[in-house]
């Protein structure tokens, strides 16, 4: 109780999970740890999927991410279906300077066929000059995917790199409490629901607070 006898509702903590999805050496690992630390790490050894918890505040309300860092050995290994069921929202990444790196993620998302909000990432954007894939290629390729799209470069970006992930997160929690109004969540579950979110989001479908 407060001094004023009036009970102050304590904000729960939202919690959202997010893998981080793409060929190896792209910068995952660099875009993940920019996020939770703010720093670059250069060279970051690493041999399997990472899992790491961090608490942030987004829009004045208190999350836990949980972040899975994906480490595929080869251009020939996806990413398993648990993942996409894990998680509540993916971020495919590529890297501006490997084309296999973007036709791996147009394949991840063919096996995954993932039901929650996505983020299609091109890293290393400061390396204009090694550039193989245009900014043009990752819109379309990310209208097709029905997600948003950004360029960055963790290598040289804090803050761009930080709202990549509040948005992809805003969009969970978008998500989430469409899901908590509709008739259609309780009927076919919230990944479900999630398709006819993302179509009818243009139309405007999200329920007022
Ligand atoms: N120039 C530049 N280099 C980057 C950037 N992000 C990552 N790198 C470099 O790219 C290499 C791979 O980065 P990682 O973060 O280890 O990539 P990853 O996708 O986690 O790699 P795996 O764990 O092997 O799948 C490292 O040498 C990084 O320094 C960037 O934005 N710009």
């Amino acid at each position: 109780m407060t001094s004023r006898g009036i009970r102050r509702k304590k904000s729960s903590l939202s919690e959202v999970k997010v893998a981080v999805i793409g060929a190896p050496s792209v910068g995952k690992s660099a875009l993940t740890v920019r996020f939770l630390t703010k720093r670059y790490i250069g060279e970051y050894d690493h041999q399997q999927d990472s899992k790491y918890k961090h608490e942030a505040l987004l829009d004045g309300e208190p999350i836990l991410f949980e972040i899975l860092d994906t480490c595929p050995k080869s251009l020939d290994e996806l990413p398993g279906n648990e993942i996409a069921q894990w998680a509540d929202g993916l971020f495919l990444v590529y890297s501006i300077t490997d084309r296999e790196s973007f036709n791996y993620v147009r394949r991840a998302k063919q096996s995954l066929h993932p039901d929650v909000p996505l983020t299609l990432v091109g890293n290393k954007a400061d390396m204009v000059h090694l550039r193989q894939v245009s900014p043009e290629e990752g819109e379309i390729l990310a209208k097709d995917f029905e997600c948003s799209f950004a360029e960055v470069a963790a290598a040289e970006q804090v803050n761009q790199v930080g709202e990549v992930f509040h948005e992809l997160c805003r969009d969970v929690l978008s998500l989430r409490k469409w899901a908590k109004h509709s008739l259609l969540d309780r009927m076919l579950g919230s990944k479900s629901a999630y398709r006819v979110y993302s179509r009818g989001k243009s139309d405007s479908a999200l329920p007022k607070d």
